[in-house]
């Protein structure tokens, strides 16, 4: 944090959507940015070299759900874990794979096979997540949901990525990890942070280390996920913490 602190201007800070800067909820349609971050990214990156949102989310719905973060002057979006990019309102990113329509056409199946209930699909274009929080046993069916899910992505060629109570089957090739690096290089970062809060985040924590560059993981925490807190250099808690950290950076700068 020191050289963050002593150098703002070359301070890359690199923050997840859900679970980090918004609260998490039952339905992924309902979720809302902390009603603070934008006016709080605003400030920051008066500060900054740049501010960053690495999202598993389409950039699209991470605007959506994040009324005001478009006004947020230089916010960079990296969406779909980095395929996508929206910077002074464009959206770049590459087509969507073929794929995704052929697991979406499998999947009702697939469910329906093995009696589940309460689980939902979720269509992101470019990828497909099935959410297990609403059904009666949450991490019962992501258990049964694991192994076909795996095969499903094999045979379309695609990946799994695991998360809160999310198994989702996106195109391989890019991570959290590989765009945060590539936009630490492309903005000749000299420092970084990085706040998240689920098991996706792990790639970007480890591309902070890689980077070799002084470096803050932070790990938004919740009982839900323990994993990114045992790896993390500062644990806060949840969306609040995170605003609240980001505030005391700000005024922290604002002093010196
Ligand atoms: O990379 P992120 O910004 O953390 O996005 C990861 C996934 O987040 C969303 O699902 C999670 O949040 C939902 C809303 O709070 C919650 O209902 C769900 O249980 C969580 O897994 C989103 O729906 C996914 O598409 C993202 O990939």
């Amino acid at each position: 944090m020191e050289a963050i602190l002593k150098d703002p201007s070359g301070a890359v800070i690199g923050l997840d959507f859900d679970g980090t800067l918004s609260p998490i909820v039952a339905d992924p349609a309902a979720a809302r940015v902390h009603p603070d971050a934008p006016a709080v990214l605003a400030e920051l990156g008066a500060y900054v070299n740049a501010v960053a949102i690495v999202t598993g989310r389409p950039v699209a719905t991470a605007l959506e759900l994040g009324p005001g973060l478009e006004r947020v002057p230089g916010l960079v979006v990296l969406g779909h874990y980095g395929f996508e990019r929206w910077e002074n309102g464009r959206i770049s990113g590459p087509p969507p794979p073929a794929g995704v329509p052929r697991v979406e056409a499998e999947l009702p199946l697939l469910l329906d096979s093995l009696g589940l209930l309460g689980v939902t699909i979720e269509d992101k274009g470019r990828a497909v997540a099935v959410h297990t929080r609403r059904s009666a046993d949450p991490e019962g069916a992501l258990a049964k949901l694991r192994e076909p899910m795996a095969e499903l992505a094999a045979k379309h060629g695609l990946v799994v990525e695991p998360g809160r109570l999310v198994l989702e089957l996106r195109p391989p090739g890019m991570d959290k990890g590989h765009a945060l690096s590539l936009f630490l290089a492309e903005r000749d970062a000299r420092s970084v942070l990085f706040a998240g809060d689920d098991l996706g985040d792990l790639a970007a924590f480890d591309a902070v280390r890689a980077s070799e560059l002084p470096g803050v993981t932070v790990c938004s925490g919740s009982a839900e996920v323990t994993a990114l807190a045992d790896r993390a250099d500062i644990v806060v808690d949840g969306p609040d913490g995170v605003v609240a950290l980001l505030r005391e950076l700000t005024s922290a700068f604002s002093r010196s």
